[in-house]
């Protein structure tokens, strides 16, 4: 299979700060990824290398076997949540539509197909009530529903999500963590998911790289999350407890307390 992320020798550090060094990594079509870590591993800035926002300090990265590119139509990006200020002057289903690309289906779409397909992404999210309300009035979880479902519009080959559930109740947790995983099973999108807490999508996550204190782990959920791995990578002892298909992670530090700037990261394994 050919993969559609592929990181080679890749390292991002600022100044001193190494955030990891020595990645290597390809992530598949249809695969699940998720990136964990804790606050200031570098979860955002793994996105921003992928989106072509951020440059590596070393090595290469490449998308669909050419360099990464800004505004990319491959990609689907579900920021990290910001709200909309509340004169925003666009409805719900003006968000939506400014995902769609015409482009996509071989030519442009009409008026009204791009009504029907801003209706059927509202729809998939749970969000065709509020269609017409301006976005700057909406909760934050209503926000978030749209941006999942403008990030999906363009039926992206990669589809990078940055804390997409945060501020969302149980429910839509469930629905839009849903959606993205058929993105990834029904239309074989890579799915980049960045998280604090795996428990969510624990069902769906292929692979985790875990970061933290400038190193890195790279496995299936059963070889990363183990009470023996996560303690080396945190240089302290944690526990990991499986339990009722969920995992709990039990005296985690504060990693930007036990940073160290002049730390020399160990390159991190690959499973
Ligand atoms: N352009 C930059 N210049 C300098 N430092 C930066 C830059 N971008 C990020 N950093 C630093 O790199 C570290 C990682 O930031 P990043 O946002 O990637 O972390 P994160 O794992 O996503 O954190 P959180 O979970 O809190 O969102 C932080 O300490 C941040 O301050």
């Amino acid at each position: 299979m050919t993969p559609v992320v592929s990181l080679r020798g890749a390292g991002l550090q600022f100044g001193k700060r190494v955030l990891w060094a020595g990645l290597d990594l390809d992530i598949n079509p249809g695969e699940f990824f998720a990136v964990l870590g804790p606050n200031g591993s570098g979860k955002t800035s793994f996105l921003k290398v992928l989106l072509g926002l951020q440059e590596l300090h070393s090595g290469t990265v490449s998308l669909g076997g050419h360099p990464v590119e800004r505004g990319s139509k491959r990609i689907g990006y579900i920021p990290q949540q910001k709200s909309f200020a509340p004169d925003t002057p666009l409805r719900a289903r003006d968000l939506v539509g400014l995902g769609i690309d015409g482009h996509r289906w071989g030519m442009r779409l009409g008026a009204a197909r791009v009504n029907r397909r801003v209706d059927e992404l509202l729809d998939l999210v749970g969000a065709s009530d509020y269609s017409n309300v301006p976005v700057g009035l909406l909760s934050g979880g209503e926000q978030q529903r749209l941006r999942a479902a403008q990030a999906l519009a363009t039926d992206p080959q990669v589809l990078l999500c940055d804390e997409p559930l945060l501020s969302l109740d149980l429910h839509h947790q469930q629905g839009v963590s849903a959606l993205i995983n058929r993105q990834c099973h029904e239309r074989n999108s890579a799915v980049v998911f960045v998280t604090h807490e795996i428990n969510p999508v624990i069902d769906y996550v292929d692979r985790v790289l875990y970061l933290a204190g400038g190193r890195f782990r790279v496995g299936t959920p059963q070889e990363v999350m183990t009470t023996d791995v996560l303690s080396e990578l945190y240089n302290s002892h944690v526990e990991v407890i499986h339990a009722n298909g969920r995992i709990v992670v039990v005296g985690l530090p504060d990693a930007t307390t036990h940073f160290h700037d002049d730390a020399h990261p160990t390159a991190g394994e690959d499973f």
